[in-house]
Order: C-alpha cells, then structure tokens, then sequence
C-alpha cells in the first residue's frame, strides 16, 4: 500500500526489554485504535511516529507515510500531527492566532479566511479575537483540532485526546474529529483507554499483544 500510515514491524524497547511490537497499515480515512493497560508503551508508540522518542528507549522498523520512509527524518519534516488530552492552548495568543501558527504560505488575507472557516466548521464562529483562557473545554479541544489539522499533516495521532470532557463534550468532538480526519483522508492512530472511543473508531480487532 502506498498511502496512508505503515508501522512495519516496530518494536519498541527499554532497557533492553521488549516493551510494544506492532504491525499495521493504516489507509487513509482509516482509524486504528491502540488500548492497552498503563504502561504498555502507547504513548511511546506515538512519540516513536512523531520522531520524539526518548533516549530510554530504543527502535527498530519503520514508519513508511505516503509510500516515503520517514524513520530518519526529523519530526518537523514528518507531517504527522497529533492532539493530546488537554492540549494547551498558547495562553498569550488570541484564539485567531493559535490558529495561524501552524499556518504556512498564502497572503495574510488568504490565511485569516482560512481562519474563519475553519472556527466556523467547528461552530466557533467570530471567536477569532477570543483569550483562549475565556473558552470552555470543549472549545478549547475545537481549537486544538483545529490548529493541528490547519499545520496540514498527511497523519494524525490522538494521545487520550478526548479524556478531559464530560461523556456528551467527549463523543461530540470524538465525531468531530473523525469527521475531519476522515474528510481529508488522513490515516488515524487513536491511544484511548476508552471502549466507547474504540466502538466509536469501529472496525475489527487486527492484533493483539502483550
Ligand atoms: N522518558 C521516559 N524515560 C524512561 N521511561 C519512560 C519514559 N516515558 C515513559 N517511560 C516508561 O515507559 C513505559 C511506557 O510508558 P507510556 O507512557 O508509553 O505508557 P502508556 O501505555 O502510554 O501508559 P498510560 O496509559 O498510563 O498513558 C512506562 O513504564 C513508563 O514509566
């Protein structure tokens, strides 16, 4: 498979140790979901995509996006972008300007449009010039969503994403996000310990491990 998202044989170590294997291809538009017990290495899983692997740990296989190896490259270059439980907001920017930070390219006029049609897809319509501390949660994870998915990335990854919000606030920016993610096919890895999450994500199971 050329598109999507290729975990080819990894194996993540520490210490030495064995700690997560994994095998998968993930097509575009697709979502695998990742559960396992506290400690499992899920996290570690996603900062290995991203490039961000800690020196406790060590690798082996590739990660493959679009048909290009991206093991080596450094984490800016991967196009990979990824949300995590409570995503911080820049506290001293304006809503509008978290946006435009992981905006490249065009005319000013041409990203602040980009701007408003993104707030407005997430129903945050003229909240351009709002003080993210003024946001409640569920506004707060619509504009992480968005900043994420505005920096253009070819994958995204969800580290216990929807964990901060209450159960209607969770399944709400849960579907939103898979919509999203599904409109611009990108291929999803979701890290939830959250059934409902992984119901919500749907499919088979494909591997099960230690
Ligand atoms: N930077 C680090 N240096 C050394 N060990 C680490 C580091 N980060 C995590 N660990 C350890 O590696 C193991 C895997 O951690 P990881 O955060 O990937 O687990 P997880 O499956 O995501 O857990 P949780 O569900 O609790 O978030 C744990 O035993 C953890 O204590």
């Amino acid at each position: 498979m050329d598109n999507g998202l290729h975990l080819k044989a990894v194996e993540i170590c520490r210490g030495g140790q064995p700690l997560l294997q994994i095998d998968a291809q993930v097509a575009p538009g697709e979502i695998l979901t990742v559960m396992g017990p506290s400690g499992s290495g899920k996290s570690t899983l996603l900062s290995f995509l991203t490039g961000h692997l800690a020196p406790a740990f060590a690798a082996t296989g590739q990660v493959v996006l679009d048909g290009s190896d991206v093991t080596a490259q450094p984490p800016e270059h991967r196009k990979i972008g990824i949300l995590f439980q409570d995503d911080l907001l820049f506290p001293h920017l304006s809503v509008g300007a978290n946006l435009a930070f992981g905006l490249r390219g065009g005319t000013k006029s041409e990203r602040q449009k980009t701007i408003e049609t993104a707030l407005s897809d997430v129903g945050l319509k003229g909240f351009e010039t709002r003080d993210p501390a003024t946001l409640s949660g569920g506004q707060k994870a619509r504009v992480a969503l968005m900043r994420v998915l505005l920096s253009d990335p070819k994958a995204l990854l969800l580290d216990e994403a929807f964990s901060g919000l209450d159960t209607d606030r969770r399944a709400q920016i849960r579907d939103l996000t898979f919509d999203h993610a599904r409109k611009k096919n990108l291929p999803v890895v979701m890290v939830t310990h959250d059934i409902d999450d992984a119901k919500a994500a749907g499919g088979r199971v494909i591997q099960l491990g230690p």
